[in-house]
């Protein structure tokens, strides 16, 4: 009998089965394909891999704007991808079951189905009985239903690593975080990309002014979008896969062809093959599984975690739900889990990283929400960096406490970060001014958006007329040549003269 025992491998499982046995639980972790999950072998760690490819293709095409002169950069695809998989079997190395064992867990391979509350039975064989069991098993690619798809055949985040020869032509379903990321990674490697999507706009989950700002500099980059449209259909035509498309609103429609068809359309959860009626636990792959606030499903020695819920699909998210499991499951408390500080970042150029909420839900739930913003060409790095498209802004109560944040450019998941440590710490944006930031970084912008907020602080207060009467302060200043008032430090003017402010209140 093991005091624990986890159904998949991947982010959350390895985390929740590691931690219980380093605890000292007696942990059987099972899985059916290969120990690592999806992040390691499919996702974030090739995708990433390519993305910084790309990058570097761009950073040398454009390094004549820095007075550096080269030759065209060559992409030779295939060595591009003998690195990305060269990456992934480090990564994958590191996961193979041995620092697992080191830590106690007893690993099975194979595919287990529920038997009863306290048993899984692995390969229709060997019962393995537990007293607690997390469901970790993933998610997978849901295929949309396009007539004709089946027979054109396509590729996905799994089957697109076994690429040898760059698509010439890659048309993109999906304009999700996935299909993003790829449609700029191989833009800027050298395919003629097209984005289709039936969301009205790129990256749902964000902002409309993100999403547009990101997709008008794909956009340029040459990447075509046709977003708010229904795929009619896929077929062959001349050897190229030809998607028919038509506007959901308005009733357009048009074409997209390319050398390939990359799907990106969203996931599903693994549920299948569990056998998770036999225990009453509710789920479908769609939906996922469900469970409370505990991550309990409705059988009080199951658990779930990761993608299968459907909820949070990113890699930290499984791992703050693996450990909120660790305390319910193996330590027997009752730690609710938060997703009020969960961040997520989309690593295109420029990059999007969003915590908390949106402006517009912010406004919604919040009458009294202040949003501060400021652009990357204000920001001192940036300009030296001559990287300075870009903007950040950061929702908070008239008190300073952060509701949500959203970061567009240059290190924007960085920059976020401070703000998401802020969130779970319950620090402030008064907190932030107050803390020194290194000079000259990127988390300036963090610095910029927080003395927007002190700067308000002071207008009007106590001590500010205190001093305008007594000392004669805020007296006008003469304004510098370019407009502002001083170079060389990201201190708002305004915090130091308590007057002018740049906050975008509402
Ligand atoms: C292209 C792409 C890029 C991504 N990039 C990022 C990123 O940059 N950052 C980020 O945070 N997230 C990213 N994600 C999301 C991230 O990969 C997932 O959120 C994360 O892997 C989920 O972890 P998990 O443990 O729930 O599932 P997984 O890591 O998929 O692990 C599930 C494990 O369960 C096993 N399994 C499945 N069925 C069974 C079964 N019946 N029995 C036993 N074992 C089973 C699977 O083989 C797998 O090993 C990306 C996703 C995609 C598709
Ligand atoms: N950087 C990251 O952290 C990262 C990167 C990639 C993926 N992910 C995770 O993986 C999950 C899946 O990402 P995703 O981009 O595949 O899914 P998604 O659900 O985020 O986006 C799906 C996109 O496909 C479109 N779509 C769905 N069905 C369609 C159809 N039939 N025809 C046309 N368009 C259709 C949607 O409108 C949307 O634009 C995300 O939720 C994300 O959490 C994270």
């Amino acid at each position: 009998m093991y005091d624990l025992v986890v159904l998949g491998g991947g982010s959350g499982g390895l985390g929740v089965a590691t931690a219980a046995a380093q605890f000292g639980a007696k942990v059987a972790l099972i899985e059916k394909n290969e120990l690592g999950g999806e992040c390691t072998h499919s996702a974030c760690v090739p995708s990433k891999a390519l993305i910084e490819a790309a990058r570097m293709v761009h950073a040398v095409r454009s390094a004549d704007r820095y007075g550096i002169r080269v030759a065209p950069p060559e992409v030779d695809f295939s060595a591009v991808m003998a690195r990305v998989r060269a990456v992934v079997d480090e990564f994958a190395g590191s996961g193979n079951g041995d620092s697992l064992r080191a830590n106690g867990v007893d690993v099975f391979r194979g595919a287990p189905a529920f038997e009863a509350y306290d048993t899984v039975l692995l390969d229709g064989k060997t019962r393995i009985h537990g007293q607690r069991f997390v469901i970790a098993t993933g998610s997978r690619a849901a295929v949309p239903k396009i007539p004709g798809l089946a027979e054109v055949g396509h590729l996905d985040h799994v089957s697109l690593w076994n690429l040898t020869e760059l698509p010439k032509a890659l048309v993109v379903i999906g304009a999700g975080p996935s299909g993003i990321e790829f449609a700029q990674a191989f833009a800027r490697l050298g395919s003629k990309v097209t984005v289709l999507a039936d969301s009205d706009q790129i990256l749902p989950r964000e902002d409309r002014e993100v999403s547009d700002r990101v997709q008008a500099r794909l956009s340029a980059d040459g990447i075509e979008f046709h977003t708010g449209v229904e795929v009619t259909k896929a077929a062959k035509r001349d050897g190229q896969t030809v998607c028919s498309w038509r506007k959901r609103v308005g009733g357009a429609t048009g074409e997209a062809s390319g050398s390939h068809l990359l799907i990106a359309t969203g996931r599903l959860a693994n549920v299948e093959g569990l056998n998770l009626e036999v225990v009453g636990v509710h789920a479908d792959p769609e939906h996922g599984i469900e469970v409370d606030e505990y991550l309990l499903t409705r059988s009080s020695r199951i658990y779930a975690i990761g993608d299968v819920l459907q909820k949070h699909d990113f890699t930290h998210a499984a791992e703050r739900e693996a450990a909120v499991v660790f305390q319910n499951a193996v330590l027997r408390l009752s730690k609710k889990i938060d997703y009020s500080a969960l961040p997520w970042a989309t690593f295109v150029d420029p990059e999007v990283a969003t915590v908390g909420l949106t402006e517009a839900a912010a406004l919604e739930q919040h009458p009294d929400v202040r949003v501060f913003r400021a652009n990357y060409d204000e920001l001192d790095r940036a300009r030296i960096d001559g990287r300075t498209e870009g903007f950040a802004k950061v929702m908070a109560t008239p008190a300073g406490k952060i509701l949500g944040a959203t970061v567009v450019g240059e290190q924007a998941s960085l920059i976020l970060q401070e703000f998401v440590v802020a969130m779970e710490n319950g620090l402030t944006l008064g907190d932030l001014a107050a803390t020194i930031h290194t000079y000259p970084t990127y988390s300036g912008m963090a610095q910029k958006l927080a003395n927007q907020f002190a700067a308000t602080r002071h207008e009007g207060s106590l001590v500010q007329t205190a001093l305008k009467w007594f000392l004669g302060f805020n007296k006008p200043r003469a304004e510098s040549e370019n407009g502002t008032e001083h170079v060389g430090s990201e201190v708002e003017p305004s915090v130091a003269a308590g007057g002018h402010s740049d906050n975008h209140g509402h």
